[in-house]
């Protein structure tokens, strides 16, 4: 097997591909894209609003953006400036001769570098400024002679190797008046504002995963996939999504290029699709095993879902190589993968035995994060076959438990060959080290808890935010906000019991139930409180898909009692937000969660939630305490009937007998920062971590 693996060694990128080198095509070709009109190609070089310079510039510039460009010094009147390791790591490549027809991705460059330059830091902007004004006042001062601020000329800069290379050479008035003349036609504030932080750790960032909203989504898991990687790349980092291509989706285009992998021997074509949204990379992988599964996109048999996951993994391992995103591919320096859940945990695995121990992508890290533990990708000793690996390699997947006696698991490999872990909550991290929390992987966990940490999870403001909400705009649904909060959520109250056909009346209270229908999310303990439930003046919502005996059930509390319960059973995201806005209470009885995202949604949409008191509900939901006006919703401590049907009668009496304490839990759950901004700070501190560990 290990032969197997050798001949037929995983290809080295095309040298353009490397770094952020780029070649431009023999023959001048003129870029028309900039909004500078000034962009135009010679052989090698590229005349950037007079001034001339490397495409090698271009694309530093590009990630200069992203990592601090910095004014280092002047000569002959220009401006020299600096970009960190970008520019110096890459000069030896300067002289390479051989040009590359590489025309279209020269030409996407352009198109980015022109739109980042006008997302160049504000730093950036008012250094250039103020040292142009300090010029012209020294000018002024002196007479006729130009005079240098001194600024220009530290010789201690850090960037002080840069002197003298003629090519790194642009002028700063150009960049200014461009800047200028662009401030006339768009808003400053807007372009400043959304533009990435200055960032010195700023790192390439590649999210691998097997679901990613709004274009795939069975759960909490594409959510996160979706909006944690727009975060990173405010913070500043150049950040990459991989995921399968399930459907047709809109965005996204085919970036033309064409590999084949081989999986259990057979020879699969894969296929790239790219779009560029909100300054993430989204990179589709396309393939006869991803397409038309899109409402289904953990089935089939076993072996199946394994060579699926197998494919995305090899895949996504070489996607820095060969993808070029804005004409540039992100290269394996500076770069840290981030897999997610087990689908995607032989991602470290294939990045150490086949790059690292072959002495590539000496610098690539990876990590590995925790959504849920309960699923490990489990099967026969077997199946490793299926995941074309060394024969040594079978120890890391080889594992024993009770449950499943000596077993092949996907799941223990990730976690020991990641760099580092991190689960979705504090609580939960906590959880994952004892016997009941780690599903047999508490051990392993334990043993590795030197890389191992909990980060809670963050939610879109934007696509959760009753005041936007796309879903509450039609069917006599209205968008809301604090101030207009109770006048709002009536009206969406009313709409939904009018969707439902629930009788509409404003003082009952609706309770809801929004996931999937398994063992995890203790639905069943709404079945075994119906009889209070029901005996109660209420009416309770249930959204939820999955194992058959629980859709049944939910069913069955619906149409045995149809003036107070309704069972939506479907996955339904116009319905989660709508259910989320007209509700009063979300109960959340899991018996255990990793995180969970709906009652972070709740929260922001004046929901109040009720929740068993585990992993990240703990973490996020803090007990009401009416003595001290604190607290966001209502726990219990056990994952029983009895103990939720009393957090309940608490929180109804809340809510009937106590109305303004009742407004202020709303306000304040309403008024937390529930954004990404926070976690993705909290995961560059671990991509730090990862980056220099050796
Ligand atoms: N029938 C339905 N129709 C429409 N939308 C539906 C739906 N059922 C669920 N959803 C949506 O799916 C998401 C569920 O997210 P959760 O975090 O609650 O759970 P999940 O267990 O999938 O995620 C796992 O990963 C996430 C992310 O890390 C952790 O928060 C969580 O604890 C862990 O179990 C929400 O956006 C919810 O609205």
């Amino acid at each position: 097997m290990f032969s197997r693996c050798l001949a037929s060694p995983p290809a080295l990128p095309p040298t353009s591909c490397r770094g952020v080198a780029c070649r431009l095509p023999r023959n001048g070709t003129p870029l028309i894209c900039s909004p500078f009109s000034a962009i135009n190609t010679r052989r090698n070089h590229i005349s950037y609003n007079g001034s001339a310079c490397t495409m090698r510039f271009l694309n530093a510039v590009y990630h200069g953006l992203l990592v601090g460009l910095v004014p280092n010094t002047q000569k002959n009147g220009r401006l020299i400036l600096g970009v960190g390791r970008s520019i110096s790591s890459e000069r030896q490549e300067d002289s390479d001769e051989d040009d590359r027809d590489i025309t279209a991705n020269t030409v996407q460059t352009a198109i980015v570098l022109s739109k980042e330059v006008l997302t160049i830091q504000r730093s950036l902007l008012n250094q250039i400024v103020e040292r142009r004004e300090l010029a012209s006042s020294a000018k002024d001062s002196v007479g006729t002679k130009e005079k240098e601020p001194a600024s220009y000329n530290q010789s201690n800069s850090s960037f002080s190797n840069l002197d003298g290379d003629e090519n790194l050479e642009v002028s700063a008035v150009t960049i200014v008046q461009a800047l200028d003349e662009q401030q006339d036609e768009s808003p400053k504030e807007g372009i400043l504002d959304s533009s990435p932080v200055a960032n010195p750790n700023a790192m390439n960032v590649i999210v691998v995963a097997a679901e990613c909203a709004p274009w795939s989504k069975t759960g909490g898991l594409g959510d996160v996939v979706g909006e944690l990687p727009k975060a990173l790349a405010r913070r500043g980092h150049r950040v990459m999504v991989v995921a399968p291509k399930y459907g047709n989706y809109a965005e996204p285009k085919g970036v033309g290029v064409l590999k084949r992998y081989k999986v259990d021997g057979q020879d699969l074509e894969v296929t790239y699709y790219h779009a560029y949204i909100d300054c993430v990379d989204f990179v589709f992988i396309d393939s006869p095993v991803f397409r038309h599964i899109e409402n289904d996109i953990y089935g089939g048999n076993r072996r199946d879902i394994l060579k699926r996951m197998v494919l995305l993994c090899r895949v996504a391992v070489e996607v820095p190589w060969y993808i070029p995103c804005g004409g540039v591919c992100y290269g394996d320096e500076n770069l840290v993968f981030i897999a997610n859940d087990w689908h995607t945990s032989l991602l470290p695995v294939y990045l150490k035995a086949y790059y690292r121990d072959m002495g590539l992508m000496k610098y690539a890290r990876s990590l590995l994060v925790i959504h849920n533990i309960a699923y490990q990708g489990r099967g026969p000793v077997d199946d490793f076959s299926l995941v074309d690996l060394p024969d040594h390699y079978l120890d890391l997947f080889k594992f024993y438990d009770p449950v499943g006696g000596e077993h092949f698991n996907i799941f223990a490999a990730g976690l020991k060959t990641a760099d580092r872990v991190v689960t979705v909550s504090h609580g939960y991290a906590w959880e994952l080290k004892t016997p009941e929390g780690g599903w047999g992987l508490h051990e392993i966990i334990s043993d590795n808890d030197w890389k191992f940490r909990g980060i809670v999870n963050g939610i879109s403001t934007e696509i959760w935010n009753p005041n936007s909400d796309v879903y509450l705009t039609s069917d006599g649904y209205t968008n809301y906000s604090l101030e207009t909060l109770q006048l709002g959520k009536a009206q969406c109250k009313a709409a939904l019991q009018h969707e439902l056909g629930l009788p509409v009346r404003g003082d009952v209270p609706i309770i809801a139930f929004i996931g999937r229908l398994d063992y995890q999310k203790g639905v069943d303990l709404i079945a075994e409180a119906k009889p209070w439930l029901v005996g109660q003046d209420l009416q309770i919502v249930m959204l939820g898909t999955g194992r058959r005996d629980l859709e049944d059930m939910i069913r069955g509390i619906e149409s045995a009692h149809r003036d107070k319960a309704r069972a939506w059973i479907g996955f339904s995201v116009k319905m989660a937000h709508r259910i989320t806005a007209g509700a009063d209470v979300l109960l959340m009885p899991s018996r255990f969660e990793p995180c969970g995202l709906n009652q972070l949604y709740a929260m922001m949409y004046g929901t109040v939630p009720v929740v068993h008191y585990v992993g990240g509900l703990r973490d996020t939901v803090q007990q009401f305490d009416p003595l001290n006006d604190v607290g966001l919703g209502w726990t219990f401590e056990r994952a029983e009937a009895n103990r939720m049907i009393q957090a309940l009668q608490h929180c109804l009496d809340t809510y009937r007998n106590h109305k303004k304490s009742w407004e202020r839990l709303q306000v304040r759950g309403m008024m937390q920062d529930l954004s990404w901004d926070n976690a993705a700070q909290r995961y560059e501190e671990v991509l730090i971590a990862a980056k220099y560990q050796w």
